[in-house]
């Protein structure tokens, strides 16, 4: 099991339907420096996300950066990932505790509900998600999440946190200054001319 790194980019894999071309941008990303992965995808089938995800995970562990699987417990473990990302209406952190194991990563959206978030630490979770902080294509219409939620949690937490929604590289470093231990990004790194490029960009500002 690849352990969580201290802090760093999160990036997350956008919807695309040609896996050669999801691959190759992960890879892109993975060279790039992004120090954990989020493998998420609303379109693809079972059986199709399973073969990706266990392609993607070996791209992971080559480069030493842990896999959490979006919103599917049964997947990452299927995958052997290094965890799961679990929304408010993904299934209890203690179900999938049971199922991953003690050493498995999972992580907790908490939009901007600190009162969440302490409920995430307590029942175990790895790491809590703040967002959206900033208008988002890729996930549109979420609540918004402000600095002083990242200020508040920053006090009151004590497991790291992640910040996502519309990061870019000119609003990233004002959330990391903030509290934010990991960013978490699709748009800037996976629309880019050069995804390596976006990603060493990203990763200097921690
Ligand atoms: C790191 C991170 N934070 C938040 C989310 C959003 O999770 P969720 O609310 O379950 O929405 P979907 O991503 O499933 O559409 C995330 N995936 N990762
Ligand atoms: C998956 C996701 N969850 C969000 C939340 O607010 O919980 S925002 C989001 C999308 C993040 O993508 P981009 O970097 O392209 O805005
Ligand atoms: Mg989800």
């Amino acid at each position: 099991m690849t352990p969580l790194p201290k802090n760093g980019l999160y990036a997350i894999t956008p919807n695309i339907a040609e896996t050669a071309l999801l691959l190759e941008k992960v890879e892109q990303a993975l060279q790039g420096g992004a120090s954990l992965l989020q493998y998420r995808d609303k379109i693809s089938t079972p059986d199709e996300t399973l073969l990706r995800a266990q392609a993607i995970h070996q791209l992971c562990l080559n480069y030493n950066v842990p896999l959490i699987i979006n919103d599917n417990p049964a997947l990452a473990l299927a995958c052997q990932a290094e965890g799961v990302h679990l929304g408010q209406s993904d299934g209890s952190i203690l179900e999938a505790r049971q199922r991953l194991g003690k050493d498995a990563l999972i992580g907790v959206t908490c939009h901007h509900h600190l009162s969440l978030a302490l409920q995430a630490q307590e029942q175990g979770a790895d790491y809590v998600a703040f967002g959206r902080f900033f208008n988002s294509t890729t996930k549109p219409g979420t609540p918004l999440a402000n600095l002083k939620t990242l200020q508040d949690a920053k006090a009151a937490l004590s497991i790291p946190i992640v910040a996502i929604g519309g990061i870019q590289h000119n609003n990233a470093k004002a959330l990391i200054n903030q509290g934010a231990d990991f960013i978490a990004v699709v748009e800037q790194i996976f629309s880019a001319d050069n995804i390596s490029e976006s990603c060493q960009h990203f990763s200097a500002l921690f």
